[in-house]
């Protein structure tokens, strides 16, 4: 198949912008940055002497500050649109209206302005060391602080990340902008939804403590065992935040998603005071986010809750779109909530005690969100199936790879939010989320849960591309491809599980089926465009299903 790349690789665009005070770190932080990103540094001011052929001083001396402005307007509109590395600004330069336009174009393209904020006494005594500042000559402590009056709410206007570099060291302080400009985030909006974000990269979870504001007093932590150091992480974030937390440990996995161990925790919630101003933060896979936001949902007839999920297939579907729930003897997931999180954190550094083989689960509804939507998914997913399939957690954090899936997960959550935010209660679009599910949902229940979800799914996106083409809706070429994909990523593509009547009977009981009449997502010409199949022909849907048989 032939997927164009649909992003401009001729585009050059700084990866970040440094702006801050005099004495603030900017050169200093900024070239740390661009060195343990391994990409290029530049200093407005070092091209700005190597532009005019003189010192900075000098020139301002010669011709003025006006003068010098205009060069340094000029020169940091050139590099906003051909420059590929960390960009550090004069501390002045943000306070020329024609570069705040040019820093607010470049934000809106995705660009991340970074306000190092130094504490102001550290920065003014090392503005002030080694001289050469024209902008503090005289009393250059009182010059400092004028400036700094005029400037700081200006800088935080213009930037849209904020670094504090209060005692720290360069070392410490270039960490901490590279972990934020390198987080990526997914605004969640639509009717009956209140706004909420899902921030991913490493170290996201940091962010769980600021979802809540004051009002909250309480913490409930719902976690895993095997997710244990995760969500340590979070109970000392959040008790350093000044929550008053309480560890709930839950059976892993779909044993910790029943009414017994809701009822648990209700009961431990009751004890210990939750009131409807508290708060629930769900640490782990998608069945541990699941009953977080469930008993979110239920508790005082519904209390605040953020997600970290730790599993790939959690981070791109589960704990993002509202769906919470338990399961019950009459059936998984069918006791529940449409309930919305207050934020998710998906922090790429839990997946590093993630198993291979949950994370290539994962990759499965990924690559269904490539199918009805984002083709650019597709192609990431091909260019790295190698790199993918042989994930270890042990050496994912730093490498590539990283980068790889944090894209994929942004591309992966953002298909999701286009459907759940036109359509919460699926009653249509969000059901095109449900490529591959119907018969994905047949194989679980036939394999009694022991086939793990996103491997269904991929098997179920082959079966629904197979009858697209019984039916004419797609080429062989894209029945192929579904093929060829799915199985360099190490997911499965065929089931030899029950007889054909026994997955009939469940498909009939998909919840897209309307009475007896059997509905499926398909694919109408190519990736991207997705229909529903109402009723289609008897033999058709048992004609597909002998195809996935191996
Ligand atoms: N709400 C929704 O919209 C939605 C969507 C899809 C799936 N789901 C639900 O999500 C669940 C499946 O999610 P899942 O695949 O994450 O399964 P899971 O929650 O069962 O996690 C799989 C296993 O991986 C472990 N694990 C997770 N993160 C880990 C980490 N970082 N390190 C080590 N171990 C880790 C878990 O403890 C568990 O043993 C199902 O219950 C499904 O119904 C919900
Ligand atoms: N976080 C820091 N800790 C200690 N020294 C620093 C720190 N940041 C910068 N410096 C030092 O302070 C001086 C001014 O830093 P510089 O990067 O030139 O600031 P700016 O470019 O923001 O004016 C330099 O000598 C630099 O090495
Ligand atoms: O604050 C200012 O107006 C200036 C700051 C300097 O950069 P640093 O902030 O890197 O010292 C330099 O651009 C020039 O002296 C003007």
């Amino acid at each position: 198949m032939d997927l164009q790349d649909s992003r401009n690789p001729q585009v050059k665009r700084p990866r970040a912008v440094i702006i801050g005070m005099m004495g603030a770190g900017k050169t200093r932080v900024g070239k740390e940055v661009a060195h343990m990103m391994r990409i290029p540094f530049a200093d407005a001011d070092v091209e700005i002497e190597r532009e005019v052929g003189m010192k900075i001083p000098a020139y301002f001396d010669k011709y003025g500050e006006p003068a010098f402005r205009k060069v340094e307007a000029d020169l940091i509109a050139d590099f906003l649109e051909d420059f590929d590395g960390i960009f550090s600004l004069g501390g002045g330069a943000p306070m020329t209206p024609s570069t705040q336009d040019a820093l607010a174009d470049y934000i809106a393209a995705g660009g991340r302005v970074v306000y190092l904020d130094a504490d102001p006494k550290e920065a003014m005594e090392r503005a002030n060391r080694g001289g050469g500042r024209p902008m503090l000559a005289g009393d250059a402590n009182a010059r400092w602080k004028k400036l700094y009056k005029q400037r700081d709410p200006v800088f935080r206007e213009v930037a849209n990340v904020l670094v504090h570099t209060r005692r720290q060291t360069p070392q410490v302080a270039a960490r901490k902008v590279m972990d934020m400009i390198s987080e990526r985030r997914v605004h969640v909006t639509g009717t009956a939804i209140e706004p909420y974000d899902v921030v991913i990269g490493e170290g996201t979870m940091n962010h769980v403590t600021e979802v809540f504001g004051d009002t909250v007093n309480k913490v409930a932590l719902i976690h895993t065992q095997p997710v244990q150091r995760h969500s340590d992480r979070a109970r000392a974030l959040l008790r350093q935040a000044g929550y008053e937390v309480s560890d709930i440990a839950v059976p892993d996995a779909e044993a910790g998603k029943t009414v017994e161990v809701a009822n648990r925790i209700w009961e431990r919630l009751g004890d210990e005071g939750f009131t409807r101003s508290d708060a629930i933060v769900g640490v782990g896979g998608g069945a541990a986010t699941d009953l977080a936001g469930f008993i979110a949902a239920t508790w005082m007839r519904g209390i605040r809750y953020a997600n970290c999920p730790t599993s790939l297939l959690a981070m791109v579907d589960a704990s993002t779109g509202g769906k919470t729930g338990v399961n019950t003897s009459a059936g998984k997931n069918l006791v529940g909530s449409f309930y919305t999180p207050a934020g998710v954190f998906a922090d790429t550094k839990t997946l590093a005690s993630l198993p291979n083989d949950i994370f290539i689960e994962g990759l499965g509804e990924v690559a269904k969100s490539g199918f009805i939507e984002d083709a650019e998914i597709l192609r990431i997913l091909e260019a790295h199936a190698d790199e993918l399939r042989a994930f270890d957690g042990a050496t994912f954090l730093g490498s590539g790879l990283e980068d790889v899936v944090s894209e994929l997960i942004e591309r992966t959550v953002t298909v999701k939010v286009h459907h759940v935010s036109a359509d919460l209660k699926e009653k249509g679009k969000r059901e095109f989320l449900n490529y591959g599910h119907t018969l994905a949902h047949a194989i679980e229940k036939l394999e009694h849960f022991r086939w793990r979800h996103g491997n269904a799914v991929a098997v179920g996106t082959v079966y629904a591309a197979e009858l697209a083409h019984i039916l004419g809706y797609i080429d062989q070429d894209l029945v192929d491809y579904h093929r060829s994909l799915l199985s360099s990523l190490g997911l499965p593509t065929s089931w030899n599980g029950g007889s054909f009547e026994d997955v009939l009977a469940l498909m009939h009981k998909d919840k897209k089926a309307r009475g007896n009449m059997l509905r499926f997502v398909v694919l109408d010409g190519g990736p991207g465009n997705v229909i529903h199949l109402e009723n289609p022909p008897a033999d058709a849907v048992e004609e597909a299903f002998r195809r996935i048989r191996s």
